[in-house]
């Protein structure tokens, strides 16, 4: 699904907590803290799940109870709304 650009700056004012990334061109950022790793995996299974069904993969990391969420879109080189999407789905999936 491809989405014209819109860039982290427009992206991250419709957003709470996320950040400009700083080792990437143009991507959002969020590091996500739970109470343990059983909370951080479900977290990112619900993600995954529906990442799958937008066709839109964040990239992360995971260590114990921390997900680290960077954000973008690889065919527009850029953020785009579809970023936008799927970090308003985790926050409330957090
Ligand atoms: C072929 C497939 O639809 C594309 O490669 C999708 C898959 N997931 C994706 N995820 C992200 N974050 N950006 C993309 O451009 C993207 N493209």
């Amino acid at each position: 699904m491809s989405r014209p650009k819109i860039g982290a700056v427009a992206a991250i004012a419709q957003l709470d907590g996320w950040s400009i990334a700083s080792n990437h061109p143009d991507a959002i950022a969020k590091t996500f803290r739970f109470a343990d790793f059983n909370a951080a995996f479900g977290f990112m299974t619900r993600v995954a799940l529906m990442a799958d069904k937008l066709d839109h993969h964040p990239e992360w990391s995971n260590v114990y109870n921390r997900v680290e969420v960077l954000l973008t879109t690889h065919d527009a080189d850029g953020v785009t709304e579809l970023d936008v999407r799927l970090a308003k789905f985790m926050d409330s999936a957090a």
